[in-house]
């Protein structure tokens, strides 16, 4: 690994878990005027404002020339009607970074307006995906990663309520890091130890657990029923939020993570796959869109040349791919 990306693996990883503390203390004091409605009728709470407003602050003191492409901007704080939620973003951002003033912190959420590309490098950050879950008091992540020249090559995913491990005693809270061509590694979310991971050996498809959003507009649930009949599966799908899912196989929990479109047209965004795809793929598996094609992060802020995403422990993933082209209309 350069010493560039040392470097920057260490920062992300301090970055992200400074983020978690945040999103950690919204959600334990969270009400209903902590969030709002976007133009897509998605929701975004204070906590997705105040782990970007952190997480950009700190890229820009430690990478100042590397541009970020992150979900979401300040528009929406600036505006008049929202005064009493733009306090609090700036309270809990201040809890994290006491030095940091209001117009500092939005100008640190704003800094993630790049367009992305095929050349150079480029941050990619989704400040809490999976923002219904968190909603919901359910799975949420932290997602940073690092692309060059279109392919991500280092991923933080800090998974707040995801459990370290299978024992009883496990902590809750872990977090996945990987580096292009050096494995990917757990570490408890507030400090510790890494671990390595690797994705299952589950070398029948009949025996694999799969995963999927919870929310049914995010992905097809009666489709991907079908292609887990087509392949022999007889349990019934793990819902989970976020990239946690792609955790859950980096781990060897789940074999098979299916992303199915729900409407024709819809571009995923690349900050919801780009640190999940290095982390899996890290592990040892295989990640692609469900005509088996890579994913291709060099298109701009989103995945316009790809339809959905399939990862998957790598062991029979064309099987896979082969189910999903027979349960779906072409
Ligand atoms: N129509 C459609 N299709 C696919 N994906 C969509 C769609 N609409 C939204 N999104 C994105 O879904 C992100 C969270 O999805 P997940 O599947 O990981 O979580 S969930 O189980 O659905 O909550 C979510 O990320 P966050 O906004 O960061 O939560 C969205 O970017
Ligand atoms: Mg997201
Ligand atoms: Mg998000
Ligand atoms: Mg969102």
């Amino acid at each position: 690994m350069s010493k560039f990306e040392h470097f920057s693996a260490q920062m992300a990883i301090d970055a992200v878990r400074k983020a978690a503390l945040l999103c950690a203390h919204v959600r334990a004091n969270l009400t209903a005027d902590g969030a709002l409605a976007k133009n897509d009728k998605s929701p975004v709470t204070i906590a997705d404002y105040g782990s970007q407003a952190v997480i950009l602050h700190l890229l820009q003191a430690a990478t100042p020339d590397i541009p970020v492409v992150a979900e979401e901007d300040a528009d929406a704080l600036r505006a008049d009607d929202n005064a009493a939620l733009r306090a609090q973003v700036f309270a809990e951002v201040r809890r994290i970074l006491p030095q940091l003033g209001n117009p500092e912190i939005l100008a640190a959420i704003d800094r993630g307006n790049h367009t992305g590309g095929p050349a150079g490098r480029f941050w990619t950050l989704d400040p809490i995906d999976g923002t219904k879950g968190f909603l919901r008091n359910d799975q949420y992540a932290i997602a940073l990663a690092l692309v060059e020249d279109g392919q991500p090559v280092m991923g933080v995913l800090g998974c707040p309520e995801l459990p370290c491990g299978h024992e009883a005693t496990a902590k809750t809270g872990c977090l996945l890091a990987a580096c292009r061509g050096e494995g990917a590694w757990l570490y408890p979310l507030d400090a510790g130890e890494a671990a390595p991971v690797k994705v299952s050996s589950t070398a029948d498809t009949a025996l694999a657990c799969f995963c999927e959003s919870v929310e049914s507009g995010h992905s097809r649930h009666d489709w991907s029923a079908t292609v887990a009949e087509k392949l022999g599966i007889t349990r019934p799908s793990v819902r989970m939020d976020s990239q946690c899912k792609y955790a859950s196989i980096a781990r060897g929990d789940a074999d098979i993570y299916l992303r199915l479109p729900t409407r024709p047209g819809y571009e995923e965004k690349i900050w919801d796959h780009a640190a999940g795809c290095l982390v899996v793929e890290e592990a040892g598996g295989t990640v692609t869109d469900i005509r088996g094609k890579p994913l291709d992060f060099s298109a701009g802020r989103t995945l316009r040349h790809n339809s959905g995403v399939v990862a998957t422990n790598g062991r029979w993933h064309d099987q896979v791919i082969a189910a999903i082209q027979a349960a779906t209309p072409a």
